[in-house]
């Protein structure tokens, strides 16, 4: 008799927090991968935790399974689930937590450490495929804002001429934070190669630059960040990419930047995001914001009660929508009689436009990885995963009008002559002063999710 059949353990606590190796973090997630002895459960994943700030007393809610199901039932149904990377909740056991804590915390950036650590509340997190693992090269790209804003409900035409992410670039670079000011996210999306190399070409600079340090853009080799100071990694990764340890910075950098924009231009998924981006931002912050100080000015109105019936309950601009909401809201927006006048938008519609401008955040914040390979069938397979897509929450709203204004309001110090002019090529152009009367239908207004 032999053979004794062990099932593989599935808790986190059976393996040791020595297996989980640091890969990177963002604002609300840190990322560890797994690379202890071979366990089915965790082999080939990362495992993502999420984070308090230290200033954050209040525990927040266990948001992990609804993260899930808005992934599945909500973004699925608006990108393609071949671009999305799979995902479920595990347990977490605080003393093993409590453990991996204070093991790991030396590894993360002392600038993130400052300000915020893995979130010891929690009782659950997500694992995910490792996109980065295993041989060969993978490429993050954080893309940002892919659109300019329609001008309707604008202030000012200012936002229309330089695009978000490059005034928020010049706001960082006014207060001393390396930003990524070669890069211009219309660049990337534009679909014009030579716009593209530009785009990550200047992605590449700042990554240079910053040391690193800018979440635009990372690259990790057979599972490791490369630090463009690290000489010995990028000679190592130069011979991989090049097929010589002896390429110079210039021949590099060439030679990635046009190894991604042909992965990039093979796939449709920066169009889809860009338009994702542009419709549910219909009305831009500052649109909403005035369609919510109008609702707000009604209701405070004596008027009949039956017109105040009309009117958005006011607990629609804070109460955070749930998973049946946003699945009726993505049903909606895909019903192919999904049409709103944008230009006068109705305040009945308010709680809508407020989930769509949501979405929208989380299309603007997403993250591309690409696998660079020379092998041709894992070249044919699909080479980009969209990840980052994580619902925002409704609280955010009124941080997102104070930051919109202060980046308007520092691009507006800027010289007329020296502001930047970014090229918006899926931008429908509107004649100053005529007012888009026409309603404006989603483009996705078809009664399957699109299919490529
Ligand atoms: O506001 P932005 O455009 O600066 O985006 C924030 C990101 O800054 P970035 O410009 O990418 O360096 C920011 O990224 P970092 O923390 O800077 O890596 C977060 O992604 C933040 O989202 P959340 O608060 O973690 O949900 C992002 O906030 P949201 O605006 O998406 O809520
Ligand atoms: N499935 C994955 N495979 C490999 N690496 C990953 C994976 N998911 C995330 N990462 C890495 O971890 C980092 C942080 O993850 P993520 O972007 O999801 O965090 P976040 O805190 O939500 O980010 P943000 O600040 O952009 O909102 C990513 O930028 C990426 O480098």
């Amino acid at each position: 008799m032999s053979s004794i059949a062990v099932s593989p353990p599935t808790c986190l606590r059976d393996t040791s927090v020595r297996d989980w190796h640091y890969l990177a973090e963002g604002g609300a997630t840190v990322v560890y991968s797994y690379r202890g002895p071979s366990r089915v459960a965790f082999d080939g994943m990362v495992l993502r935790l999420r984070k308090r700030a230290h200033r954050q007393t209040e525990p927040g809610p266990d948001d992990d399974d609804p993260m899930i199901d808005f992934q599945q039932k909500v973004i699925g149904r608006l990108i393609d689930p071949a671009y999305l990377v799979e995902m479920r909740v595990v347990q977490l056991d605080q003393t093993w937590l409590n453990d991996f804590s204070s093991y790991h915390e030396s590894s993360r950036p002392s600038t993130r450490r400052e300000v915020d650590a893995i979130d010891l509340s929690k009782r659950k997190a997500l694992l995910a495929t490792d996109l980065v693992s295993g041989q060969g090269t993978a490429v993050e790209i954080k893309p940002k804002w892919g659109f300019l804003p329609s001008p309707i409900h604008l202030s000012s035409p200012l936002k229309t001429v330089t695009c978000r992410t490059c005034m928020h670039n010049h706001l960082r670079q006014s207060s001393g934070v390396p930003p990524a000011t070669g890069y211009c996210p219309l660049d990337l999306f534009s679909t014009s190669e030579t716009r593209m190399m530009q785009a990550i070409a200047g992605l590449w600079t700042s990554w240079m630059e910053s040391f690193g340090s800018v979440n635009s853009l990372r690259i990790f080799h057979d599972g490791i960040i490369i630090q463009p100071n690290d000489h010995a990694s990028l000679r190592e990764w130069s011979r991989h990419v090049m097929g010589t340890e002896n390429a110079t910075l210039v021949e590099l950098q060439a030679a990635f930047t046009s190894r991604i924009v042909g992965a990039l231009l093979s796939t449709p998924i920066l169009q889809t995001l860009s338009e994702l981006q542009r419709t549910l931002d219909a009305l831009d912050i500052e649109g909403l914001s005035q369609l919510r100080h109008r609702v707000q000015t009604l209701r405070d109105l004596p008027s009949d009660e039956d017109d105040h019936e009309l009117l958005p309950p006011l607990e629609g601009t804070t109460t955070e929508p749930t998973i049946p909401e946003w699945i009726s809201f993505v049903e909606e927006f895909l019903s192919p009689t999904h049409a709103r006048n944008c230009a006068h938008p109705d305040p009945s519609d308010l709680r809508h436009y407020i989930l769509a401008y949501l979405l929208s955040a989380t299309f603007k914040d997403c993250s591309l990885i690409l696998r660079l390979s020379s092998d041709p069938i894992l070249a044919s397979q699909n080479p980009v995963k969209v990840i980052d897509l994580d619902p925002k929450s409704i609280r955010k709203l009124e941080q997102w009008e104070k930051l919109d204004e202060a980046i308007a309001r520092s691009y507006a110090g800027v010289d007329a002559g020296a502001r930047k002019r970014c090229v918006d090529s899926g931008f429908r152009q509107i004649p100053a002063g005529v007012p888009d009367e026409k309603p404006v239908a989603s483009p996705w207004a078809k009664s399957e999710p699109p299919v490529w």
